[in-house]
Protein backbone atom coordinates (compact mmCIF):
# COMPACT_ATOMS: atom_id res chain seq x y z
CA UNK A 1 0.00 0.00 0.00
CA UNK A 2 1.04 3.96 -0.75
CA UNK A 3 0.67 7.03 0.84
CA UNK A 4 1.78 10.15 -0.72
CA UNK A 5 1.47 12.25 2.46
CA UNK A 6 4.27 12.61 4.71
CA UNK A 7 2.72 10.16 7.43
CA UNK A 8 -0.92 8.75 6.90
CA UNK A 9 -2.39 5.02 8.20
CA UNK A 10 -4.19 3.52 5.10
CA UNK A 11 -6.87 1.30 6.08
CA UNK A 12 -7.29 -1.93 4.43
CA UNK A 13 -10.20 -4.05 3.21
CA UNK A 14 -9.95 -6.00 6.55
CA UNK A 15 -9.35 -3.26 8.74
CA UNK A 16 -12.82 -1.79 7.37
CA UNK A 17 -14.62 -4.97 8.19
CA UNK A 18 -13.32 -5.51 11.47
CA UNK A 19 -13.77 -2.27 13.08
CA UNK A 20 -16.87 -1.22 11.20
CA UNK A 21 -19.10 -3.98 9.60
CA UNK A 22 -22.71 -5.22 11.88
CA UNK A 23 -23.44 -8.50 13.08
CA UNK A 24 -22.65 -10.59 9.93
CA UNK A 25 -19.10 -8.26 9.71
CA UNK A 26 -19.92 -6.31 6.44
CA UNK A 27 -20.59 -2.63 6.42
CA UNK A 28 -23.95 -1.17 5.01
CA UNK A 29 -22.55 -0.86 0.99
CA UNK A 30 -25.43 1.59 0.78
CA UNK A 31 -24.95 5.29 0.45
CA UNK A 32 -26.96 7.21 2.97
CA UNK A 33 -31.05 7.55 2.39
CA UNK A 34 -31.65 9.62 -1.05
CA UNK A 35 -28.14 9.93 -1.83
CA UNK A 36 -26.63 8.23 -5.31
CA UNK A 37 -23.48 6.27 -5.57
CA UNK A 38 -21.63 6.79 -9.51
CA UNK A 39 -20.26 3.85 -10.70
CA UNK A 40 -18.06 4.26 -13.79
CA UNK A 41 -21.32 4.32 -16.46
CA UNK A 42 -23.21 6.24 -14.26
CA UNK A 43 -19.94 8.60 -13.65
CA UNK A 44 -19.57 8.82 -17.52
CA UNK A 45 -22.99 9.88 -18.50
CA UNK A 46 -22.76 12.35 -15.29
CA UNK A 47 -19.35 13.36 -16.65
CA UNK A 48 -20.65 13.77 -19.82
CA UNK A 49 -23.31 15.64 -18.92
CA UNK A 50 -21.60 18.41 -16.80
CA UNK A 51 -19.35 18.50 -20.14
CA UNK A 52 -21.93 19.96 -22.06
CA UNK A 53 -22.85 22.58 -18.81
CA UNK A 54 -19.46 23.17 -19.38
CA UNK A 55 -19.36 23.97 -23.02
CA UNK A 56 -22.26 26.18 -23.01
CA UNK A 57 -20.72 28.25 -20.12
CA UNK A 58 -17.81 28.65 -22.48
CA UNK A 59 -19.85 29.64 -25.01
CA UNK A 60 -21.86 32.52 -23.23
CA UNK A 61 -18.44 33.60 -21.67
CA UNK A 62 -19.69 32.87 -18.03
CA UNK A 63 -16.36 32.09 -15.47
CA UNK A 64 -16.47 28.92 -13.72
CA UNK A 65 -16.90 29.45 -9.44
CA UNK A 66 -16.98 27.27 -6.68
CA UNK A 67 -18.13 27.43 -2.51
CA UNK A 68 -17.78 24.83 0.16
CA UNK A 69 -21.07 22.48 0.22
CA UNK A 70 -21.22 23.50 4.14
CA UNK A 71 -22.66 27.22 4.55
CA UNK A 72 -23.42 28.81 7.86
CA UNK A 73 -27.28 27.99 8.36
CA UNK A 74 -27.50 31.81 8.72
CA UNK A 75 -26.81 32.27 4.50
CA UNK A 76 -30.47 30.31 4.19
CA UNK A 77 -32.64 31.51 7.14
CA UNK A 78 -35.62 33.65 5.27
CA UNK A 79 -38.89 34.60 4.64
CA UNK A 80 -40.79 32.03 6.53
CA UNK A 81 -42.99 29.25 4.83
CA UNK A 82 -40.37 28.60 1.95
CA UNK A 83 -39.93 24.75 1.62
CA UNK A 84 -36.32 25.03 0.93
CA UNK A 85 -35.87 26.79 4.50
CA UNK A 86 -37.83 24.11 5.69
CA UNK A 87 -35.64 20.77 4.66
CA UNK A 88 -32.67 22.69 5.10
CA UNK A 89 -29.78 19.67 5.72
CA UNK A 90 -28.63 22.01 9.14
CA UNK A 91 -26.40 20.56 12.40
CA UNK A 92 -24.19 22.27 15.09
CA UNK A 93 -20.68 21.32 14.05
CA UNK A 94 -18.16 20.53 16.86
CA UNK A 95 -17.35 24.19 17.43
CA UNK A 96 -21.24 24.96 17.97
CA UNK A 97 -21.33 26.54 15.15
CA UNK A 98 -24.81 26.38 13.35
CA UNK A 99 -24.24 25.25 9.99
CA UNK A 100 -25.90 23.37 6.59
CA UNK A 101 -25.20 21.06 3.21
CA UNK A 102 -26.31 23.97 1.25
CA UNK A 103 -30.20 23.82 -0.09
CA UNK A 104 -28.67 25.92 -3.31
CA UNK A 105 -26.04 27.91 -4.62
CA UNK A 106 -27.47 31.52 -5.33
CA UNK A 107 -26.87 32.89 -2.08
CA UNK A 108 -23.48 31.36 -2.00
CA UNK A 109 -22.70 33.11 -4.90
CA UNK A 110 -24.17 36.48 -3.42
CA UNK A 111 -21.68 35.94 -0.21
CA UNK A 112 -18.80 35.53 -3.06
CA UNK A 113 -20.02 38.51 -4.78
CA UNK A 114 -19.83 40.37 -1.37
CA UNK A 115 -16.64 39.36 0.07
CA UNK A 116 -15.18 40.36 -3.48
CA UNK A 117 -16.79 44.13 -3.27
CA UNK A 118 -15.31 46.72 -5.21
CA UNK A 119 -11.87 44.46 -6.20
CA UNK A 120 -14.47 42.93 -9.33
CA UNK A 121 -15.89 44.80 -12.09
CA UNK A 122 -19.99 44.89 -13.37
CA UNK A 123 -21.22 42.98 -14.87
CA UNK A 124 -19.73 39.18 -13.49
CA UNK A 125 -21.29 36.58 -15.32
CA UNK A 126 -20.11 33.67 -13.18
CA UNK A 127 -21.10 29.46 -13.39
CA UNK A 128 -20.70 26.59 -10.81
CA UNK A 129 -21.78 23.25 -11.09
CA UNK A 130 -22.54 22.08 -7.07
CA UNK A 131 -23.88 19.50 -5.12
CA UNK A 132 -26.89 20.63 -2.99
CA UNK A 133 -28.88 19.53 0.22
CA UNK A 134 -32.11 18.92 1.24
CA UNK A 135 -33.26 16.88 4.20
CA UNK A 136 -36.57 15.74 3.01
CA UNK A 137 -38.85 12.74 5.67
CA UNK A 138 -38.05 9.90 3.59
CA UNK A 139 -42.09 9.38 3.13
CA UNK A 140 -42.16 10.23 -0.43
CA UNK A 141 -38.99 8.72 -0.69
CA UNK A 142 -37.50 11.62 -2.91
CA UNK A 143 -33.46 11.99 -3.42
CA UNK A 144 -31.72 14.50 -0.60
CA UNK A 145 -29.46 15.58 -3.18
CA UNK A 146 -28.61 16.50 -6.55
CA UNK A 147 -26.33 18.38 -8.78
CA UNK A 148 -27.22 21.88 -9.88
CA UNK A 149 -25.48 24.07 -12.93
CA UNK A 150 -26.03 27.47 -12.06
CA UNK A 151 -25.79 30.31 -13.95
CA UNK A 152 -25.74 34.03 -12.62
CA UNK A 153 -25.29 37.21 -14.02
CA UNK A 154 -24.90 39.97 -11.45
CA UNK A 155 -24.98 43.96 -12.91
CA UNK A 156 -27.35 43.75 -15.75
CA UNK A 157 -30.45 45.47 -14.60
CA UNK A 158 -32.35 45.32 -18.07
CA UNK A 159 -33.62 42.12 -19.44
CA UNK A 160 -30.33 41.59 -21.55
CA UNK A 161 -29.41 39.77 -18.54
CA UNK A 162 -33.17 36.87 -18.69
CA UNK A 163 -32.20 36.88 -22.45
CA UNK A 164 -28.92 35.60 -22.26
CA UNK A 165 -29.78 33.23 -19.40
CA UNK A 166 -32.66 31.51 -21.66
CA UNK A 167 -30.33 31.66 -24.45
CA UNK A 168 -28.07 29.29 -22.30
CA UNK A 169 -30.57 26.72 -21.43
CA UNK A 170 -31.47 26.67 -25.51
CA UNK A 171 -28.12 25.83 -26.15
CA UNK A 172 -28.01 22.92 -23.78
CA UNK A 173 -31.12 21.51 -24.58
CA UNK A 174 -30.17 22.04 -28.40
CA UNK A 175 -26.69 20.11 -27.30
CA UNK A 176 -28.49 17.44 -25.89
CA UNK A 177 -30.71 16.85 -28.58
CA UNK A 178 -34.17 18.01 -27.25
CA UNK A 179 -36.16 20.21 -29.29
CA UNK A 180 -38.52 22.89 -28.57
CA UNK A 181 -41.61 20.13 -29.13
CA UNK A 182 -40.11 18.45 -26.25
CA UNK A 183 -39.62 20.96 -23.68
CA UNK A 184 -40.88 24.86 -23.23
CA UNK A 185 -39.61 27.61 -21.27
CA UNK A 186 -42.52 29.40 -19.55
CA UNK A 187 -41.57 33.05 -18.96
CA UNK A 188 -43.19 35.90 -16.85
CA UNK A 189 -42.25 38.64 -14.58
CA UNK A 190 -43.00 39.39 -11.08
CA UNK A 191 -43.71 43.29 -12.21
CA UNK A 192 -47.25 41.62 -13.29
CA UNK A 193 -48.70 41.12 -10.39
CA UNK A 194 -47.21 44.89 -9.04
CA UNK A 195 -48.74 46.14 -12.21
CA UNK A 196 -51.78 44.29 -10.96
CA UNK A 197 -51.82 45.42 -7.44
CA UNK A 198 -51.33 49.02 -8.43
CA UNK A 199 -54.43 49.02 -10.83
CA UNK A 200 -56.64 48.17 -7.72
CA UNK A 201 -54.70 50.47 -5.40
CA UNK A 202 -53.81 47.93 -3.11
CA UNK A 203 -51.10 49.39 -0.46
CA UNK A 204 -47.18 48.02 -1.19
CA UNK A 205 -47.45 46.99 2.50
CA UNK A 206 -50.00 44.31 1.16
CA UNK A 207 -47.33 43.18 -1.94
CA UNK A 208 -45.22 41.03 0.01
CA UNK A 209 -48.48 38.91 1.87
CA UNK A 210 -50.17 38.55 -1.41
CA UNK A 211 -46.82 37.16 -3.30
CA UNK A 212 -47.09 34.33 -0.10
CA UNK A 213 -50.67 33.40 -1.37
CA UNK A 214 -50.05 33.47 -5.47
CA UNK A 215 -46.96 31.63 -4.83
CA UNK A 216 -49.18 28.84 -3.86
CA UNK A 217 -50.78 28.74 -6.79
CA UNK A 218 -49.16 25.25 -7.98
CA UNK A 219 -50.16 23.35 -4.49
CA UNK A 220 -53.10 25.31 -4.20
CA UNK A 221 -56.61 25.28 -5.50
CA UNK A 222 -58.17 28.37 -7.19
CA UNK A 223 -60.48 29.24 -4.88
CA UNK A 224 -58.45 28.22 -1.69
CA UNK A 225 -55.88 30.80 -3.41
CA UNK A 226 -59.35 33.13 -3.61
CA UNK A 227 -59.68 32.34 0.24
CA UNK A 228 -56.85 33.14 1.66
CA UNK A 229 -56.66 36.59 -0.74
CA UNK A 230 -59.74 38.01 0.19
CA UNK A 231 -59.08 37.51 3.86
CA UNK A 232 -56.11 39.87 3.18
CA UNK A 233 -58.69 42.30 2.98
CA UNK A 234 -58.71 42.25 -0.82
CA UNK A 235 -61.58 43.42 -2.41
CA UNK A 236 -63.38 40.48 -4.64
CA UNK A 237 -62.93 42.75 -7.48
CA UNK A 238 -58.98 42.97 -6.78
CA UNK A 239 -59.03 38.74 -5.97
CA UNK A 240 -61.00 38.69 -9.19
CA UNK A 241 -58.80 40.69 -10.75
CA UNK A 242 -55.29 39.12 -9.59
CA UNK A 243 -56.27 35.70 -10.24
CA UNK A 244 -58.09 36.59 -13.69
CA UNK A 245 -54.50 38.24 -14.90
CA UNK A 246 -52.46 35.49 -13.44
CA UNK A 247 -54.79 33.11 -15.72
CA UNK A 248 -53.20 34.73 -19.15
CA UNK A 249 -51.07 33.33 -21.37
CA UNK A 250 -50.15 35.64 -24.03
CA UNK A 251 -48.27 38.84 -23.89
CA UNK A 252 -51.00 40.62 -25.97
CA UNK A 253 -53.52 39.76 -23.64
CA UNK A 254 -51.60 41.12 -20.87
CA UNK A 255 -50.94 44.32 -22.49
CA UNK A 256 -55.06 44.21 -23.51
CA UNK A 257 -55.58 44.12 -19.65
CA UNK A 258 -52.33 46.47 -18.21
CA UNK A 259 -51.79 48.41 -20.95
CA UNK A 260 -48.48 49.03 -23.01
CA UNK A 261 -47.18 51.71 -20.69
CA UNK A 262 -46.91 49.41 -17.42
CA UNK A 263 -43.12 48.29 -16.91
CA UNK A 264 -44.38 44.52 -16.63
CA UNK A 265 -45.39 44.63 -20.44
CA UNK A 266 -42.60 46.84 -22.14
CA UNK A 267 -39.90 44.63 -20.29
CA UNK A 268 -41.39 40.94 -21.41
CA UNK A 269 -42.14 42.97 -25.13
CA UNK A 270 -38.44 43.50 -25.26
CA UNK A 271 -37.47 39.87 -23.74
CA UNK A 272 -39.53 38.05 -26.62
CA UNK A 273 -38.23 40.33 -29.40
CA UNK A 274 -34.74 39.79 -28.40
CA UNK A 275 -36.08 36.05 -28.41
CA UNK A 276 -36.91 36.83 -32.02
CA UNK A 277 -33.39 38.15 -32.77
CA UNK A 278 -31.38 35.12 -30.81
CA UNK A 279 -33.86 32.32 -32.84
CA UNK A 280 -35.22 30.65 -29.74
CA UNK A 281 -39.04 32.18 -30.25
CA UNK A 282 -40.29 29.09 -30.21
CA UNK A 283 -38.76 27.55 -26.98
CA UNK A 284 -40.62 30.23 -24.75
CA UNK A 285 -43.81 31.23 -23.88
CA UNK A 286 -45.08 33.34 -21.70
CA UNK A 287 -47.23 32.55 -18.93
CA UNK A 288 -48.15 34.92 -15.74
CA UNK A 289 -48.78 31.99 -13.56
CA UNK A 290 -45.40 30.85 -13.98
CA UNK A 291 -43.49 33.72 -11.37
CA UNK A 292 -45.68 31.53 -8.56
CA UNK A 293 -46.45 28.08 -9.69
CA UNK A 294 -42.77 27.05 -8.65
CA UNK A 295 -44.18 23.10 -7.70
CA UNK A 296 -46.06 23.13 -11.11
CA UNK A 297 -47.34 19.67 -12.13
CA UNK A 298 -44.91 19.17 -14.61
CA UNK A 299 -41.28 18.14 -12.98
CA UNK A 300 -39.39 21.39 -13.96
CA UNK A 301 -35.91 20.69 -15.28
CA UNK A 302 -34.79 24.44 -14.41
CA UNK A 303 -35.85 27.31 -13.34
CA UNK A 304 -34.35 30.69 -12.32
CA UNK A 305 -35.04 34.70 -12.41
CA UNK A 306 -34.09 38.04 -10.94
CA UNK A 307 -33.40 38.62 -7.67
CA UNK A 308 -32.51 42.38 -7.66
CA UNK A 309 -32.99 42.70 -3.97
CA UNK A 310 -30.76 39.54 -2.66
CA UNK A 311 -27.72 41.23 -1.11
CA UNK A 312 -29.41 43.57 0.98
CA UNK A 313 -30.79 40.57 3.02
CA UNK A 314 -27.02 40.25 3.91
CA UNK A 315 -26.43 43.62 4.85
CA UNK A 316 -24.86 44.69 1.32
CA UNK A 317 -25.90 47.20 -0.90
CA UNK A 318 -28.19 45.40 -3.93
CA UNK A 319 -26.93 44.60 -7.11
CA UNK A 320 -29.50 43.74 -9.65
CA UNK A 321 -29.03 39.78 -10.46
CA UNK A 322 -30.72 37.09 -12.06
CA UNK A 323 -30.04 33.39 -12.69
CA UNK A 324 -31.11 29.76 -13.14
CA UNK A 325 -30.24 26.39 -11.66
CA UNK A 326 -30.21 23.19 -13.76
CA UNK A 327 -30.79 20.15 -12.15
CA UNK A 328 -28.85 16.69 -12.90
CA UNK A 329 -31.72 14.36 -12.50
CA UNK A 330 -34.96 14.96 -13.94
CA UNK A 331 -33.15 16.26 -17.37
CA UNK A 332 -31.70 12.84 -17.36
CA UNK A 333 -35.23 11.34 -17.15
CA UNK A 334 -35.99 12.76 -19.92
CA UNK A 335 -32.81 12.15 -22.33
CA UNK A 336 -34.21 8.46 -21.34
CA UNK A 337 -37.67 8.96 -22.13
CA UNK A 338 -36.83 10.43 -25.88
CA UNK A 339 -33.99 7.99 -26.34
CA UNK A 340 -31.24 10.80 -26.22
CA UNK A 341 -28.73 8.91 -23.88
CA UNK A 342 -25.01 9.31 -25.65
CA UNK A 343 -22.93 5.90 -26.00
CA UNK A 344 -21.64 5.12 -22.48
CA UNK A 345 -19.69 2.45 -23.18
CA UNK A 346 -15.94 2.56 -21.95
CA UNK A 347 -13.06 3.47 -24.64
CA UNK A 348 -9.25 3.06 -24.04
CA UNK A 349 -6.45 3.06 -26.75
CA UNK A 350 -4.14 0.25 -26.26
CA UNK A 351 -3.56 -3.22 -24.02
CA UNK A 352 -0.40 -3.73 -23.26
CA UNK A 353 0.15 -7.33 -22.24
CA UNK A 354 3.14 -9.56 -21.54
CA UNK A 355 3.46 -13.20 -22.69
CA UNK A 356 5.29 -14.19 -20.26
CA UNK A 357 6.17 -13.20 -16.67
CA UNK A 358 9.78 -12.48 -17.15
CA UNK A 359 8.50 -9.32 -19.93
CA UNK A 360 6.53 -7.54 -17.05
CA UNK A 361 9.26 -4.93 -17.35
CA UNK A 362 9.27 -4.37 -20.80
CA UNK A 363 5.54 -4.32 -20.54
CA UNK A 364 6.04 -1.58 -18.20
CA UNK A 365 7.93 0.99 -20.57
CA UNK A 366 6.13 0.11 -23.74
CA UNK A 367 3.13 1.48 -21.25
CA UNK A 368 4.95 4.19 -19.99
CA UNK A 369 6.17 5.67 -23.71
CA UNK A 370 2.90 5.13 -25.17
CA UNK A 371 1.26 7.20 -22.61
CA UNK A 372 3.62 9.82 -22.39
CA UNK A 373 1.91 9.83 -26.04
CA UNK A 374 -1.00 10.58 -24.68
CA UNK A 375 -2.37 7.43 -25.28
CA UNK A 376 -4.48 5.74 -22.59
CA UNK A 377 -2.72 2.25 -21.81
CA UNK A 378 -4.46 -0.75 -19.62
CA UNK A 379 -1.31 -2.83 -18.57
CA UNK A 380 -2.65 -6.31 -18.29
CA UNK A 381 -1.23 -9.57 -16.33
CA UNK A 382 -1.43 -13.00 -15.44
CA UNK A 383 -4.44 -13.48 -17.12
CA UNK A 384 -4.79 -16.40 -20.21
CA UNK A 385 -4.44 -14.88 -23.51
CA UNK A 386 -8.29 -15.51 -24.68
CA UNK A 387 -9.03 -13.56 -21.49
CA UNK A 388 -7.18 -10.40 -23.17
CA UNK A 389 -8.76 -10.96 -26.27
CA UNK A 390 -12.31 -10.62 -24.79
CA UNK A 391 -11.47 -7.58 -21.65
CA UNK A 392 -9.94 -5.81 -25.24
CA UNK A 393 -13.43 -5.80 -26.91
CA UNK A 394 -15.36 -5.22 -23.90
CA UNK A 395 -13.59 -2.12 -22.83
CA UNK A 396 -13.50 -1.03 -26.46
CA UNK A 397 -9.71 -1.03 -26.69
CA UNK A 398 -8.26 0.07 -30.43
CA UNK A 399 -4.98 -1.99 -30.05
CA UNK A 400 -3.66 -5.40 -28.38
CA UNK A 401 0.20 -4.70 -28.13
CA UNK A 402 1.77 -8.40 -27.25
CA UNK A 403 5.08 -8.26 -25.45
CA UNK A 404 6.45 -11.63 -26.81
CA UNK A 405 10.23 -13.28 -26.11
CA UNK A 406 10.82 -14.04 -29.50
CA UNK A 407 9.54 -10.31 -30.88
CA UNK A 408 11.15 -8.70 -27.75
CA UNK A 409 14.45 -10.19 -28.50
CA UNK A 410 14.65 -9.03 -31.94
CA UNK A 411 13.53 -5.37 -30.23
CA UNK A 412 10.22 -5.53 -31.57
CA UNK A 413 6.65 -6.21 -30.13
CA UNK A 414 3.28 -7.37 -32.24
CA UNK A 415 0.72 -5.09 -32.45
CA UNK A 416 -3.04 -6.68 -33.73
CA UNK A 417 -5.52 -3.65 -34.71
CA UNK A 418 -8.89 -4.66 -33.30
CA UNK A 419 -11.21 -3.18 -35.65
CA UNK A 420 -9.24 -4.15 -38.66
CA UNK A 421 -7.98 -7.35 -37.34
CA UNK A 422 -5.13 -6.33 -38.94
CA UNK A 423 -1.70 -7.47 -37.16
CA UNK A 424 2.21 -6.41 -37.45
CA UNK A 425 5.20 -6.17 -36.03
CA UNK A 426 6.64 -2.94 -35.07
CA UNK A 427 10.39 -1.48 -33.55
CA UNK A 428 9.69 -0.70 -29.55
CA UNK A 429 11.30 2.71 -30.59
CA UNK A 430 8.61 3.07 -33.45
CA UNK A 431 5.71 2.22 -31.46
CA UNK A 432 3.34 5.16 -31.04
N1 LIG B 1 -32.90 22.41 -3.32
C1 LIG B 1 -32.81 21.08 -3.54
C2 LIG B 1 -31.80 20.33 -2.96
C3 LIG B 1 -31.73 18.97 -3.21
C4 LIG B 1 -32.68 18.42 -4.03
BR1 LIG B 1 -32.64 16.56 -4.39
N2 LIG B 1 -33.65 19.13 -4.58
C5 LIG B 1 -33.73 20.44 -4.36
Amino acid sequence: LFSSAASSSTLTHGDIASTHGDADGVVEVNPPRGTRDFPPEDMRLRTWLFDQFREVSRLMAFEEVDFPVLESEALFIRKAGEEITQQLYNFEDKGGRRVVLRPEITPSLARLVIKQGKSVSLPLKWFTIGQCWRYERMTRGRRREHYQWNMDIFGVPKVRAEAELLHAIVLLFQRLGITSSDVGIRVSSRKVLQAVLNMYSIPDHLFTQVCVIVDKLGKMTREEIEKELVSTGLSSEAVQGIIDVLSIKSLSKLEEVLGSDVEAVADLKKLFSFAEQYGYADWICFDASVAFDREGKLRAICGGGRYDRLLSTFGSEDIPACGFGFGDAVIVELLKEKGLLPDMSRQIDDIVFPLDEELEGPASSIASSLRKKGRSVELVEDKRLKWVFKHAERINASRLILVGNSEWERGMVRVKVLSTREEFEVKTSELE
